[in-house]
């Protein structure tokens, strides 16, 4: 499997595909997780957030128990959440993780996004009575100086960001002892975010792309959680530019728009708890996009208009000071 070096002092590889684990139900996720690894993934993505870390811990320690792996075979990465970012909750939110996942150390720990919620003692977002999430002031650099800590106490192997804009990632490179390894930033053919990538790409921190394949299902996932739905909810995968491309190398969608990404040397981490989606989706390595169909894919870019994460199903998560988006009305 082709992998990223990572910035870091250890020289540490992540594995340019891994399995998202995203609105995936427990028992579905250890299928799913047991499957990835059996068909070579080595990276897994998850969070706090994502209440399954436990299940991936389960199939995580099946598999070791079964010889088939070790803990150093296997890339895993979690998240702070947004109800934990302050400094003085970082090492509480990573042990939690930890013992979820039933590891010694995490292989990246993210600040999931640059804004902060307060909570209840449950971890559950703290809710104004009109709905809104009660917003919390936070300070990324001295969360982020918590964060290199946890990698001096071998908690983690690496630490990164996700849904940080330039001017935020700037901020914490400058104040930064342990550099950012790695930025996690929704990025697909409808939102490419080049200048973005270019800036990460000179200060050598790896990219990762999250809802690669468009997030199918996310809008009703978003509408039933959270009653909140986006406007013109893209469908990339039946882009008919993509499925052009698939026919002419016999490859699905999908393969075409991971193959994208990775030809620019950006990790992709497809959610997907079906076995055939599963192995088609690290089924990747065996064809080559031309430079014509690579501008072809370029060209997609909405630019602002292809964003599905605006985050704006957290209500009023938009008068946070560090909100990371500029808003445009979707045209
Ligand atoms: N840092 C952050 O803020 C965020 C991080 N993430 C991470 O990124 C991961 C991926 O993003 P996600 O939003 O889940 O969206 P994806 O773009 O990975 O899409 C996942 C959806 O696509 C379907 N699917 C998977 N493979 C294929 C395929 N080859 N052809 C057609 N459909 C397919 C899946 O269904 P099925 O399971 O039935 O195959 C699922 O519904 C997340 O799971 C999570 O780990 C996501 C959002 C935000
Ligand atoms: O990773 C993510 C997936 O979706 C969540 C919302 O339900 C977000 O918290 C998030 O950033």
């Amino acid at each position: 499997m082709k992998t990223i070096l990572l910035n870091n002092a250890d020289k540490i590889e992540m594995p340019i595909v891994g399995l998202g684990t995203w609105r995936a139900e427990p028992d579905e996720i250890k299928n799913a997780v047991l499957a990835a690894l059996d068909c070579g993934y080595r990276h897994i993505d998850t969070a706090f957030s994502y209440n399954n870390e436990e299940a991936i811990g389960n199939a995580l320690k099946e598999w070791f128990t079964s010889g088939k792996g070790k803990r150093t075979d296997v890339f895993v990465t979690t998240k702070l959440p947004c109800v934990g970012n302050r400094a003085e909750d970082v090492e509480k939110f990573l042990k939690l993780s930890l013992e979820r996942l039933q590891l010694e150390y995490l292989d990246l720990y993210l600040i999931h996004a640059p804004f902060a919620f307060k909570c209840e003692s449950n971890f559950i977002p703290q809710l104004e009575g009109d709905g809104s999430f009660v917003l919390d002031m936070n300070d990324n650099v001295l969360t982020w100086k918590a964060m290199e800590e946890q990698v001096k106490k071998g908690l983690c192997r690496s630490i990164g960001l996700s849904n940080f804009n330039a001017k935020q990632l700037q901020n914490i490179y400058k104040a930064s002892e342990i550099k950012p390894a790695v930025l996690q930033i929704e990025l697909h053919a409808y939102l490419q975010q080049r200048e973005l990538v270019k800036l990460c790409q000179q200060l050598s921190i790896a990219v990762t792309a999250y809802s690669p394949l468009g997030s199918p299902g996310a809008n009703t996932h978003f509408n039933t959680k959270y009653n909140y739905s986006l406007s013109n909810f893209p469908d990339i995968l039946g882009n008919f530019e993509v499925n052009e491309i698939a026919q002419k190398h016999n490859k699905t969608p999908g393969q075409i728009l991971l193959k994208h990404l990775i030809q620019q040397d950006v990790a992709v981490i497809p959610k997907s708890s079906n076995p055939n989606r599963i192995k088609q989706n690290i089924n990747i390595f065996d064809f080559e996009l031309s430079a014509e169909e690579l501008k072809i894919l370029d060209s997609l870019d909405k630019g602002e208009n292809g964003r599905i994460f605006n985050f704006l199903f957290f209500k009023g998560v938009e008068k946070h000071p560090e909100y990371p988006f500029v808003l445009k009305s979707r045209c």
